[in-house]
Parts: C-alpha cells; sequence; structure tokens
C-alpha cells in the first residue's frame, strides 16, 4: 500500500476516452492516482449528461483505487443505494440538489460509503455548516458544474481558505478537495488555500503519459500559512 501524500491526485474520468473506459481507468493506479473521479450528470441538475450507476458497475473491477462519485443530479435520494450497489466508495452531493441534504449524506454513510458534500461556485461556505458532521469529504467546485476543460475560477480560493479554516474548527479529518481547471499552473494556488485532494480530468486525460501529468499537480508544497 503507498503511503499517503498530500495533495492526493483524482483523476476524473469525464475526460477520458469513452471508447476505452476500462482500460482508461485500469492505467490510474500505475500512473499514480489515489481516487478515480467518476462524474454523474442528469441533464437535469447540470446542463449535460454523462453515465449512471451501469457504467460504475462495469468500471468497478478495473480498478481497486476508490471510487469517487460526483453525483451532478436531483433528486439523489432514489439513487444512492445503485451507486453503492454499483461501488461507489464515496458518494458526493450537490448542497443545491435539494432541501434534505443532512438526511441524504445519512443514508449515504448507513450505505456504507463515504459521504461528501460539493458546492457550486455561487454557494457560500456556511451553506455546509450544519453538516460537517456529517462528512468525510467536501468539495469546492472551481468551475461550474456539467462541463471539463473549463477555466479555474480563481473567485472561489477565499472560499477553500474558508472551509479549510471550518475543518480545522471543526476537529475532524475531512479530506478538503477542488474540481474544475485543475492543471500544473491552478494546482499550487489551490493547495496554499487549503486544498488537500485535486480533481483533474483535462489536465490528466488530455496528457499523452498519465504519470507525468498526475507528478506534475504533485510538485507544488503547500505554503505555510
Ligand atoms: O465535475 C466536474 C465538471 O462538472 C469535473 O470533475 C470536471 O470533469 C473536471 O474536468 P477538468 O476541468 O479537470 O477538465
Ligand atoms: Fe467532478
Amino acid at each position: 500500500m503507498r503511503p499517503v501524500s498530500y495533495p492526493l491526485i483524482a483523476p476524473s474520468v469525464l475526460a477520458a476516452d469513452f471508447t476505452r473506459l476500462g482500460e482508461e481507468v485500469s492505467a490510474l493506479k500505475q500512473a499514480g492516482a489515489d481516487w478515480v473521479h467518476l462524474d454523474v450528470m442528469d441533464g437535469h441538475f447540470v446542463p449535460n449528461i454523462s453515465f449512471g450507476p451501469a457504467v460504475v458497475k462495469a468500471l468497478r473491477p478495473c480498478s481497486d483505487l476508490p471510487f469517487d462519485v460526483h453525483l451532478m443530479i436531483a433528486p439523489v435520494d432514489p439513487y444512492l443505494e445503485a451507486f453503492a450497489q454499483a461501488g461507489a466508495d464515496q458518494i458526493l452531493i450537490h448542497i443545491e440538489a435539494g432541501p434534505h441534504t443532512h438526511r441524504s449524506l445519512q443514508r449515504i454513510r448507513d450505505l456504507g460509503a463515504k459521504p461528501g458534500v460539493v458546492l457550486c461556485p455561487a454557494t457560500p461556505p456556511e451553506a455546509i455548516s450544519e453538516v460537517l458532521d456529517l462528512v468525510d469529504i467536501i468539495l469546492v467546485m472551481t468551475v461550474n458544474p456539467g462541463f471539463g476543460g473549463q477555466k479555474f475560477l480563481s473567485s472561489q480560493l477565499p472560499k477553500i481558505r474558508r472551509i479549510r479554516d471550518m475543518i480545522t474548527q471543526s476537529g475532524r479529518d475531512i479530506r478538503l478537495a477542488v474540481d474544475g481547471g485543475i492543471d500544473a499552473a491552478t494546482a499550487p494556488l489551490a493547495i496554499d488555500a487549503g486544498a488537500d485532494v485535486l480533481i483533474a480530468g483535462s489536465a490528466v486525460y488530455g496528457k499523452k503519459d498519465y504519470a507525468t501529468a498526475i507528478a506534475a499537480l504533485r510538485t507544488h508544497v503547500a505554503k505555510p500559512k
């Protein structure tokens, strides 16, 4: 087992070659990835459609890395069990997806997966203050969700710093992940703001060599506060 070293890198398969998705997922562990990020989109909560639990289930045997399932869907409750049974290790739901986030996060943990909460760029950090005790992961979107290959929103950096402080005050071991427009140039900004997990689609799958691409995201060491 590789020792844990931060930041963790979670390539998003949304940017992978969909004609070879199994191979693309299998390649990640050897390339040094820590998680597999699976972007589920319903064409309702976000203006794009990607894949559902059947694809997650089909990919499960392709890697023993944690499957980090990002649900950009609403409502979430009807699908939680299907994604847990498909092999999701972590299920991340948007705080904006509905009024019952608190109950949905409890349900995710009851299903045996790690619960995570996600914030869109327009959502203030305080929106998640009442669920900090229920989550293992907080994901800050640094693009508007729905598509890969977008530009990093540096406006989210103060929010990342604020959420890092909220996590510190909570005393809980919560991963702080960022998602969208993460590459070798923006990764240091996110890390210095307090992120310890980097989700990257085009910065990994858009490159020829995945190991080199992943290593390029890891070079920066967070500046002391
Ligand atoms: O959830 C999303 C998009 O909604 C992300 O996970 C993207 O898939 C990341 O892609 P890049 O911005 O890294 O290309
Ligand atoms: Fe994502």
